[in-house]
């Protein structure tokens, strides 16, 4: 049964898959410290968080059964993801349920800064009728600089476009043909610092976003800015904003986040004319919260139940089209690498992946960290290698891993070759995706197979001679162990060969070591898949 504790509130509708869920007990424990955190956190193998909760090295050191941290929503800045990846423990985020919540609330900050509506409700409410103080200005005609294209930032260009506004967007990652599709002015931080009439910024708080609009910036700004922060609190100086305001180089400022949250009682935005502010409400909608909790239950029961799964952030993201063609082949890749690691003998210095066929046209990476976590977990432990740490684990042990890649794979569309190497010994396997059949052995060290890598195996090495496979099969019958499959390769006839049985149940290592005395028997290992 797999524990999970929610941290945070999370939406009950959002979380009922997991709930649901007959292996998963769930368990609601909002507004835990550090160190409350700390004492529980040992008993749980999953932790799902908004961002109050701060999940620091000491929650991860804690965590001894954490398998996975599941952020509902985007930024994890409140996870620290290095620790995470050190201890295999896997983060994921749900990156785009709130995006058009976060989006639509920008949309409000902006409008409710052009025309002051909570100074004016204020007022209003206060009793009185001011209708001079409140003169506010249109969105029509003016330009919006966005820094950040990413989700939301795109997201908020569409609809301003809609308003009549001029977009100018800036990102590091925003080429030419982008912002003509999207229908915007691609520009530098400065360009829309100088000539912007609103800003609003989408990027993630970084060491190179933090401040990125300071008192440099606010120097050379356009008079009668209005800037919105809806994303992190930090890339906008703080400090220097009130002090733009006060001079009137700023407008209006729409802040939803803040450096530190919540701002202290004294913080100078609370009180300021100018400026308006929101308790971090960018993802708060119904909705928002619905999509990101379903999303990240969804993910987080396959990490638990070690089924594929997206939107890990501590590792490289794997786009949807290069997901489906490498999808099948991560389970078939960890086999390869369980399977060779049970025959090596000597601790492995090298593992050495080819992969060849349409394999060898896309980012294979991610298959190779099922295959090192194949290969480490027949040692290290199955619940101690995942694939976010398999690779860091393989490296802190020293072990080389070297990976290739060829155009045409011999009489298969794609294959994936194995090798380890030890001081003492060099063993390969090859294995494919045969249509129709599914994941497939085909080759192991220099003999040709067909076996389909699962269950109990039993991996005899023996001399070409009659009657050795009915000896093999009247010893297992005699002890007890029924043979599902077997298969048999060879090189020259009368030469040595290998004999790979599929058993119903584990063999008793007596039964093995008997085995290894029928004549002309040369060797005979178990392999668990
Ligand atoms: N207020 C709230 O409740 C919410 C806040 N957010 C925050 O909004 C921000 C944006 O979220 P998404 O659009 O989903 O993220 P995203 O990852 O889709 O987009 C971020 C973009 O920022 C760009 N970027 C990175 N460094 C930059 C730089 N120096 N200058 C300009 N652009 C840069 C990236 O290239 C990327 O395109 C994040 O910080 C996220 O945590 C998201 C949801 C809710
Ligand atoms: O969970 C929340 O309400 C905060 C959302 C947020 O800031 C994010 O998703 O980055």
């Amino acid at each position: 049964m797999f524990k999970v504790l929610v941290s945070d509130p999370i939406s009950d509708l959002g979380i009922q898959k997991l709930v649901d869920a007959e292996d998963v007990v769930v368990e609601k424990k909002p507004g835990l410290s550090e160190d409350e955190l700390v004492a529980i956190i040992g008993e749980y193998d999953a932790l799902l968080v908004r961002s109050q909760t701060r999940v620091t090295a000491r929650v991860m050191e804690a965590g001894k059964s954490l398998k996975v941290v599941g952020r509902a929503g985007v930024g994890v800045d409140n996870i620290d993801l290095e620790a995470a990846t050190q201890r295999g423990i896997i983060v994921i985020n749900a990156p785009d349920g709130n995006t058009i919540t976060t989006c639509e609330h920008t949309f409000a900050m902006m409008m409710a800064v052009a025309r002051h509506i909570p100074q004016a409700y204020l007022k209003t409410v206060g009793g009185e009728w001011d209708r001079k103080s409140f003169v506010g200005v249109e969105l029509r005609g003016k330009i919006l600089g966005v820094l950040g294209m990413g989700r939301i930032g795109s997201e908020v260009a569409k609809r301003a476009k809609a308003f009549g506004m001029e977009i100018w967007g800036y990102d590091p990652f925003l080429t030419e043909e982008r912002a003509e599709k999207l229908g915007i002015r691609l520009s530098s931080v400065d360009d829309i610092v100088r000539n912007a009439d609103f800003m609003t910024v989408h990027t993630p708080l970084t060491p190179e976003t933090r401040h990125m609009i300071s008192r440099p910036q606010f120097e050379v700004m356009k008079k009668g800015m209005r800037i919105v922060n809806c994303a992190r609190g930090g890339i906008i100086d703080e400090h220097a904003l009130v002090e733009a305001a006060d001079q009137g180089i700023v407008a209006g400022a729409a802040f939803d986040v803040f450096e530190s949250e919540p701002p202290a009682a004294d913080h100078p935005f609370l009180k300021h004319p100018k400026i308006i502010v929101t308790p971090h409400l960018g993802a708060s909608t119904v909705e928002a919260q619905e999509n990101v909790a379903i999303d990240v239950s969804e993910q987080v029961l396959n990490i638990l139940r070690d089924k594929p799964f997206i939107n890990a952030v501590n590792m490289p993201p794997i786009p949807a089209n290069v997901l489906s063609i490498l999808q099948p082949y991560f389970s078939l890749s960890e086999k390869l690498g369980s399977f060779v690691s049970q025959l090596i003998e000597g601790a492995v210095e090298e593992i050495n992946v080819t992969y060849a066929g349409d394999l060898s046209e896309v980012d294979t990476q991610p298959l190779t960290r099922y295959i090192v976590r194949g290969v480490l977990s027949h040692h290290l432990g199955a619940d101690q290698v995942n694939v976010v740490n398999s690779m860091h684990l393989a490296k802190e042990r020293h072990v080389n891993i070297v990976v290739n890649s060829l155009h045409a794979a011999r009489d298969f569309t794609n294959s994936i070759t194995v090798t380890l190497r030890s001081k003492v010994a060099t063993r390969q396997v090859i294995g494919t995706m045969l249509t129709g059949y599914g994941p497939r052995i085909v080759q192991i060290d220099r003999f040709t197979v067909d076996v389909a890598p699962e269950g109990n195996l039993i991996l005899v090495s023996h001399n070409d001679k009659p009657g050795i496979i009915g000896s093999v099969g009247t010893l297992l019958g005699d002890n007890g162990v029924n043979i599902a499959a077997m298969q048999v390769g060879r090189e020259l006839q009368g030469g040595s060969a290998i004999m790979v049985l599929t058993v119903d149940k584990i063999a008793h290592q007596d039964v093995i070591a008997k085995l290894v005395q029928l004549p002309d028997l040369n060797k005979a290992k178990e392999i668990k898949l």
